[in-house]
């Protein structure tokens, strides 16, 4: 999979310091694009989603778009909302950064666009935008063999299985 095909996208609510908003580093950087409207072609990355993504989608998307709020407010920014289309949640992962570190599921908005992006096959990419947080190394120290494992199954069932080998008693 070249890197180049895929775009990124954010949809900033700005509840957060602007300080430790990985959505806003990702746009100084020129990693990914902020959106006000989310483009039909992507994927929404949506904790709450009932549909895992899977490698699958990469066939069906042309770019990955986060929703950056808080997680105090996600509840009610994301699950209560039915604006968003193309939702999927990330099979589960151990967040790397300091504010929720090893806590399942709830990632920085950077931790889950680059899930995604390693899971769809885009590996490099995936990689290089964490490198523009110090501790971005820590979510792949954390996750990469989990990652990988998930970056070849297909489907649902198959992530499922995947998902209950690594974390058994998981559930966000
Ligand atoms: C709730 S915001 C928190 C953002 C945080 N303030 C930051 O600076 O990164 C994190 C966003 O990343 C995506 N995300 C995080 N964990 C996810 C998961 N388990 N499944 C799907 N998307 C997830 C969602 O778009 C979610 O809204």
């Amino acid at each position: 999979m070249c890197a180049d095909q895929i775009e990124l996208a954010v949809l900033m609510y700005r509840q957060d310091d602007p300080q430790k908003c990985t959505a806003s580093r990702l746009v100084k950087f020129r990693l990914a694009n902020e959106v006000r409207r989310i483009p039909n072609s992507f994927v929404v990355l949506n904790p709450y989603s009932d549909k895992l993504l899977t490698a699958s989608d990469a066939m069906r998307f042309k770019g990955i778009c986060g929703i950056d709020c808080s997680w105090n407010l996600a509840s009610k920014v994301i699950r209560g909302s039915k604006k968003y289309t193309n939702n999927r949640k990330l099979p589960a992962l151990l967040a790397g950064n300091p504010t929720n570190y090893a806590k399942l599921g709830m990632l920085s908005t950077v931790e889950a666009i680059s899930a995604a992006l390693y899971i769809m096959g885009y590996k490099s990419k995936s990689n290089d935008i964490l490198n523009k947080f110090k501790w971005g190394h820590t979510f792949m120290d954390l996750n990469l063999d989990i990652l990988e494992d998930y970056s070849k199954a297909f489907d649902e069932d198959a992530l499922r299985v995947i998902e209950k080998e690594y974390f058994p008693n998981y559930f966000l």
